[in-house]
C-alpha cells in the first residue's frame, strides 16, 4: 500500500486564511485531537459492550506527549484506529471538507467576529501549528493493516503501510518555528486543564512526583520517598454527570471548589438534567456574593460531551442568571455558527427558557420547604430574583411568589403578605397603598423614625436593581406606590383626609417662611412652612420622590439628562412645632436667624448634608448657643 493523491476541495488556499483568522485561539487543536482520541477510544468501549469486537481492551488511556528536541506533540489513543479506506474517508474527505465549510463561512461573514471564535475545526485544526501532520494508526477490525498517513497542510497526501502494532491511533504533529510555544509543559499543562479537564476518558501527561510514606527514620519519624507516577489530568466522572440521587451534598461542594478553588461555598445549587427537546446537563450555583466587587459575569463554563468550549455563554444562560457559577453540557447547542445565528436559534431558546424555569422551580421549592433557611440567605439570592422579575416576564409570574419584600427591622413578607400588611395605615385618602423604603437606613434613620411614630413600615431596598425594582413593582402591583422615606415628610408621605390644624396665623406664617429663607438662602434650597404635629421635627429637609428616583437611574445608565439635573431640596418647616413660634419670638433679627440657621443645620445633619466648613460653623454655633 502506497499512495499519494489530492484531496479534493475547492480552495487551494484555505489554509492560510484559517491560520490567520484562528490564530489567538490556536491552542484549540489539543482540545480538537484529544477528544477525537477520547470518543474513538468510547467507541471501543461501545463496541466491546456490544460484543462486536472481542479483543482484550487493554489500558484505554489517552497520551499526550511531547520532544522539544523533534519538535513533535503526539496525541496517542487505544480507540478504534482507523483503516487505509477509513483515513481516506473520514481524515481526506470529511475532516477536509469541514474546513472548506469553515471557509465558505468565514468568506460570507460580515466581519471576522461574526464567526464564532470556537469554531470545531476538528482535526484540521492540527494544521493551526503544524507544518506536518502524521497519522499512525491500526484499527480493531481483524486482519487490518496498520496505516501511515501524512500531509503538510496542502491538498495533497501520501499514505502507506504503517508502523502501529497495538490498535489505537498516533496522531503526530511537526511543530511550526511560529508555534514552538506549545512544546513546553506548563503551556501544555494549562491547556489540557482548561479544556480537558473533565473528559471521560484518563487522559495522560507525562509524570509527576509524589511523596510516599516509606517507613521511619532512626529517630522514629516517618520518613517519604519520591516516586513517579502517571499524571492524570482529568476527572473522568465529573458530578454533573453523575445521577443526582447518587450525589450528596458534598459531592456537589467538593465538584464547586474544583471548579473555583479560591471561592466561599455557594448558597445552594441546581442540577440540570434533560434529554428532551434537547440535550443537557450542568449544575448551576448560586454564589455567595459579599459585595458588588465580586459580581463576575463569565462564571458559567459551556461544555459539550465534557469538553470545555467557552465560558461566554450570554444567549444560552437567561441575563440575570449571568452571575450563576457553575457548567452546562449540551451536545445540542450549536458552536460552530455566528453570535446572531446563535441569538435566533429556537433550541438556544428553549435552553434560555428551561433554566430560567429550573431556578424558579428551585427557589420555589426552597421557599415553600425552608421558608426560615431560604429568608437566611435572601440577601444573597435576592439580587438574582429581583433581576429575574425586573428583565424576565415569565420568571415575574413564578416569583411573585417567592419573592421578598424585607423591611428596616430585617422582616421578610412575601407581597401578598406586604399588602395585607400594609392594607391598613398606609392607604391613602384615595385608596391607593404606599409602601415606604429607605436606600441607606443609616443616613434616612430620622425619617425612618418619624415614619415609624405614625405606624408606618418602611422597606429596605438598597441593593443596586433596586431602583428599577420599584418602578417594576408599581407597574405590576395594582394602586400601589413606593415612596422613599425621606422623600417627605413623615405628615404627608402617604396624604389622609384629616388635615393637622395649623396654629400659625397668616401672617405669622409669612414671618416664619422670611426668616428661614434669609438663614437658607441657597439656589437649590426652597423653603415651605407646613402645619404638621407638633411632635415632627421643627425643620425636615426632603427631595420629592420623582427627582429622586431620575437621578438614581440616570447613575446606573441611560438618562443622562437627569444626571445633569441640578439637585433640588425643600426645607419644610413645622409651622406647629413650639421651637417655630420661639424662633418667630426672639429678642431680635440676629438671633431669628442664628436659631433658624441651627434648626436648618440639624436637618442637613441627619440628612448626611452637613459638611467642610459649613459642619465646623455648626459646631461652633452650637457652643455657642449651650453656653448663652
Ligand atoms: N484518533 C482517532 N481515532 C479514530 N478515528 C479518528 C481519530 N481522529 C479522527 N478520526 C476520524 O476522523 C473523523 C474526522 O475528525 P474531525 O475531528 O475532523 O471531525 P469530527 O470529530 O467528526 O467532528 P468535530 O471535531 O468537528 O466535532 C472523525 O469523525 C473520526 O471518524
Amino acid at each position: 500500500m502506497q499512495e499519494k493523491g489530492t484531496i479534493s476541495i475547492h480552495t487551494e488556499n484555505i489554509f492560510p486564511i484559517i491560520k490567520k483568522f484562528l490564530y489567538s485561539d490556536n491552542e484549540i487543536f489539543l482540545r480538537e485531537l484529544v477528544s477525537n482520541a477520547v470518543d474513538a477510544t468510547q467507541k471501543a468501549k461501545r463496541l466491546s459492550s456490544l460484543g462486536q469486537f472481542s479483543g482484550d481492551l487493554g489500558d484505554l488511556r489517552v497520551e499526550v506527549a511531547f520532544d522539544e528536541k523533534e519538535k513533535t506533540i503526539t496525541i496517542s489513543d487505544r480507540g478504534i484506529g482507523m483503516t487505509a479506506e477509513e483515513v481516506k474517508k473520514y481524515i481526506n474527505q470529511i475532516a477536509f471538507s469541514g474546513a472548506s465549510e469553515f471557509l465558505e463561512k468565514y468568506e460570507k461573514a460580515k466581519d471576522a467576529g461574526e464567526i464564532i471564535g470556537k469554531f470545531g475545526l476538528g482535526f484540521y485544526s492540527a494544521f493551526m501549528v503544524a507544518g506536518l501532520v502524521e497519522i499512525e494508526t491500526l484499527s480493531y477490525q481483524e486482519g487490518a493493516e496498520p496505516v501511515h498517513w501524512e500531509c503538510d497542510g496542502s491538498t495533497s497526501f501520501e499514505i502507506k503501510k504503517g508502523k502501529r502494532t497495538e490498535r489505537g491511533t498516533d496522531i503526530i504533529l511537526h511543530i511550526n518555528e511560529d508555534a514552538k510555544e506549545f512544546l513546553d509543559r506548563y503551556r501544555l499543562q494549562v491547556i489540557l486543564d482548561k479544556y480537558c479537564k473533565f473528559l471521560p476518558v484518563p487522559v495522560k501527561f507525562g509524570t509527576k512526583s509524589l511523596q510516599e510514606p516509606d517507613g521511619e527514620d532512626e529517630e522514629g519519624k516517618p520518613k517519604y520517598k519520591q516516586v513517579e507516577s502517571d499524571n492524570i489530568i482529568n476527572n473522568t466522572s465529573p458530578a454533573w454527570t453523575r445521577k443526582p440521587a447518587d450525589l450528596k451534598d458534598e459531592d456537589y461542594l467538593e465538584f464547586y471548589r474544583e471548579l473555583y478553588p479560591m471561592s466561599p461555598d455557594p448558597l445552594f445549587w441546581i442540577h440540570l438534567n434533560v434529554d428532551y427537546p434537547f440535550n443537557l446537563t450542568g449544575i448551576l450555583y448560586f454564589p455567595q456574593v459579599k459585595n458588588e466587587l465580586e459580581f463576575q459575569r463569565n462564571k458559567i463554563k459551556l461544555f459539550s460531551r465534557q469538553v470545555f468550549i467557552t465560558d461566554e455563554v450570554k444567549d444560552i444562560v437567561p441575563d440575570f442568571l449571568m452571575l450563576l457559577h457553575g457548567i452546562i453540557d449540551s451536545p445540542d447547542i450549536p458552536l460552530n455558527v455566528s453570535r446572531s445565528f446563535l441569538q435566533a436559534d429556537s433550541s438556544v431558546k428553549k435552553i434560555n427558557s428551561y433554566i430560567s424555569k429550573k431556578v424558579a422551580d428551585k427557589l420555589s421549592e426552597l421557599f415553600k420547604n425552608d421558608r426560615k433557611g431560604y429568608e437566611e440567605k435572601w440577601k444573597d439570592i435576592g439580587l438574582f430574583v429581583k433581576y429575574g422579575m425586573i428583565t424576565d416576564e415569565k420568571f415575574y409570574e413564578k416569583a411573585k411568589e417567592f419573592g421578598l419584600l424585607t423591611n428596616v427591622k430585617g422582616e421578610h413578607f412575601t407581597l401578598e403578605e406586604y399588602r395585607e400588611k400594609a392594607a391598613g395605615l398606609q392607604t391613602d385618602k384615595d385608596g391607593n397603598l404606599v409602601y415606604l423604603y429607605s436606600s441607606d437606613p443609616a443616613v434616612q434613620d430620622t425619617y425612618i423614625q418619624s415614619a415609624a411614630k405614625k405606624g408606618y413600615d418602611v422597606l429596605l431596598l438598597d441593593s443596586p436593581v433596586d431602583n428599577h425594582f420599584v418602578s417594576q413593582l408599581e407597574q405590576k402591583l395594582e394602586k400601589t406606590s413606593l415612596k422613599r422615606v425621606d422623600s417627605d415628610v413623615a405628615d404627608k408621605l402617604i396624604p389622609k383626609e384629616e388635615a393637622t390644624e395649623t396654629l400659625l396665623s397668616e401672617e405669622q406664617v409669612k414671618g416664619v417662611k422670611e426668616v428661614f429663607a434669609r438663614a437658607v438662602d441657597k439656589p437649590d434650597m426652597t423653603v415651605e412652612v407646613e402645619s404638621l404635629s407638633p411632635g415632627d421635627a421643627p425643620v425636615t429637609v426632603t427631595v420629592d420622590e420623582f427627582t429622586q428616583r431620575m437621578k438614581e437611574m440616570a447613575k446606573t445608565g441611560g438618562m443622562s439628562f437627569y444626571g445633569n439635573m441640578p439637585d433640588r431640596y425643600q426645607v419644610v418647616v413645622n409651622g406647629n412645632h413650639p421651637l417655630i413660634l420661639r424662633i418667630l419670638n426672639a429678642e431680635n433679627q440676629e438671633k431669628q436667624a442664628l436659631l433658624a440657621r441651627q434648626a436648618v443645620d440639624l436637618a442637613l445633619l441627619s440628612r448626611g448634608m452637613l459638611s467642610g466648613a459649613e459642619l465646623t460653623a455648626f459646631v461652633n454655633r452650637s457652643v455657642h448657643l449651650i453656653g448663652d
